[in-house]
């Protein structure tokens, strides 16, 4: 017998899935506290949530009964995952199924706050007939500025070329030609931030994205500029942006979603020119059937030992095989994570090879932690080793995977090589025996560095005094330098530095080193 319980409102569609099985009992209780869920969760193998209900480690710490959490909805980050996976329990989402309704909750968002439909509802339902005040502006030839072209942005994207806008986004895996063959304008942030009449966010809340919409951003965009969030709180600096609404910079903010949730008494919902709605972007009967049917189907499989379709944070190798390989994914994932530092461009193709004793393992596992490492940066942490190239494929990047004998001296050697438009960059690792895992050549440069911590990859001109120089700086900003690795090309040529610092660099301290005039780029790279 499996007991699920239900922690926040499923859709009965969703429900009906699970009833249906004989084996299973249905506990529906969407009002426990945050102590009663930590006192009860040891009696479930199964926990449904939607965004609501937090599950925190100490409750999943309880959870000894646990073999799954089902989220129905995208969002995970209501979920320690990390707790989760630690503790052997899967945790699946129904990323699909609300993109319709959070796409249209945007669109309808902005036309309200176009045309101050909350506001002038208010002021009618007060007994005022108010023409003057509530004069919109169209929609109509205005550009919007698309943050994050995922299922959601590209679906807005979509519709606001229904309302003749002039469409631009910015995605790290957008290219011109994607963004041409949608017919709307390729942009970088910067471009957004500076043409847009309309912005709208659509990432996930990352440690890149957070507040990525700040003071400065603000300072950049057009007086008179529109704002919507239907994506997470914390994507946009909420001091800054009601700043920017005060000093009359921004017209106006449409906000499905804010930092702490629920809210009510937040300054930004006393401004006027502030809609609001209280995290509705997925609720429609339609968005709740489809994520609670899928996510339930989830967790039925799982619990009878089925593939479920959507992990977010599952291993799935055969044990056997997983001896064998279970080292190299470390490694893999952290020359991965490396690689996307290099360029800020798009990824096209990844190419991996397999050498030395490499070249007889089974690569798959091995390529999709790679791929996990890379595009963790800028689509989170629900990547894993399972929906890894699944992901790559929808960002149109092509993974290759081939052996080759010669390891350059090495037992083993993993080799990650990224293409973009105008760029490869490479990356190789090596795992040492009793030493673990290194990384041994950056492009065309031999290095020893290990993959972990705050790393500092800086290009230079091979001159003297310039790690002087870097050592001085760095010494100026309290940052205690841990390890040191320099190669280069030739004498007096290109050279590259990588340090493994104490502290992460801000951005002013990063942007100090740069000035450095032998220093031709510093990348920051958090391992
Ligand atoms: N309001 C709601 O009720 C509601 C409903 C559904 C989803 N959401 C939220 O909407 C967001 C988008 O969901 P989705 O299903 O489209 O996700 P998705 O993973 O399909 O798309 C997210 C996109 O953001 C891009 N991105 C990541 N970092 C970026 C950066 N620094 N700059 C620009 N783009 C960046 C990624 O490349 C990706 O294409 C998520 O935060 C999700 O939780 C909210
Ligand atoms: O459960 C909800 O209603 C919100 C869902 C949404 O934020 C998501 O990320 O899918």
């Amino acid at each position: 017998m499996f007991h699920i319980l239900v922690a926040d409102p499923i859709s009965k569609e969703g429900l009906d899935v699970l009833q249906q099985k004989p084996n299973v009992t249905v506990t529906d209780e969407t009002n426990l506290s945050p102590d009663e869920l930590e006192n009860r969760i040891n009696q479930f193998d199964a926990l449904l949530v939607r965004s609501q209900t937090k599950v925190t480690r100490p409750v999943i710490e309880k959870a000894s009964q646990l073999k799954i959490i089902g989220r129905a909805g995208v969002g995970v980050d209501n979920i320690d995952l990390d707790a989760a996976t630690e503790q052997g329990i899967i945790v699946v989402n129904a990323p699909n199924g609300n993109t319709n309704s959070a796409a249209e909750h945007t669109m309808a968002m902005m036309m309200a706050l176009s045309r101050q439909i909350p506001q002038a509802h208010v002021s009618l339902k007060n007994g005022k007939w108010d023409r003057k005040k509530y004069v919109g502006v169209e929609l109509k030839n205005k550009t919007l500025g698309i943050i994050g072209l995922g299922r959601i942005g590209t679906e807005v994207a979509y519709r606001a070329k229904g309302q003749h806008m002039n469409v631009m986004a910015y995605d790290p895996f957008l290219t011109e030609e994607k963004a041409e063959q949608m017919g709307i304008e390729y942009g970088t942030l910067e471009d957004i931030l500076q043409k847009a009449d309309y912005i709208t966010v659509h990432t996930p809340l990352l440690k890149e994205t957070r507040h990525m919409i700040n003071a400065d951003a603000f300072a950049k965009m057009k007086d008179g500029v529109h704002i919507i969030n239907c994506a997470r709180g914390g994507i946009i600096d909420e001091e800054a942006l009601y700043n920017s609404i005060v000093n009359e910079k921004v017209a106006g903010a449409a906000i499905d979603v804010l930092e702490e949730e629920p809210f009510q008494d937040h300054q930004l919902l006393e401004l006027p020119q502030v809609i609001a709605t209280p995290h509705l972007g997925a609720s429609t009967v339609e968005a709740q059937e489809n994520v609670a049917i899928d996510v339930c189907h989830d967790v039925i499989s799982h619990l009878t030992g089925d593939m479920a379709k959507n992990p977010v944070n599952m291993p799935s190798v055969p044990s056997d095989i997983l001896s064998q390989i279970e080292p190299y994914f470390h490694l893999a994932d952290k020359l991965g994570m490396f690689l996307i530092h290099l360029t800020e461009e798009v990824p096209e193709e990844v190419n991996i090879y397999y050498s030395g004793e490499l070249s007889d393992v089974k690569m798959a596992p091995i390529t999709r932690n790679a791929v996990k490492g890379l595009l963790k940066r800028h689509l989170g942490s629900h990547v894993n080793d399972v929906n890894a190239l699944y992901l790559a494929d929808r960002k149109g990047i092509t993974i290759h995977e081939s052996r080759t004998s010669t390891a350059k001296g090495f037992t083993n050697l993993l080799t990650v090589e990224m293409k973009t438009k105008s760029s490869v960059r490479s990356v190789a690792g090596t795992l040492l025996n009793g030493l673990g895992p290194r990384i041994v050549r950056v492009d065309q440069y031999s290095v020893d560095v290990m993959p972990e911590g705050h790393l500092l990859v800086i290009h230079h001109q091979d001159l003297p005094g310039v790690i002087g120089k870097m050592g001085s700086l760095l010494a100026q900003y309290q940052i205690n330098i841990a390890t040191m690795q320099v190669d280069r090309s030739d004498v007096g040529g290109k050279a590259i530095m990588i340090l493994t610092v104490d502290k992460f660099l801000d951005k002013e301290e990063l942007s100090g080193l740069k000035q450095l005039e032998e220093i031709s780029d510093v990348t920051a790279v958090d391992l």
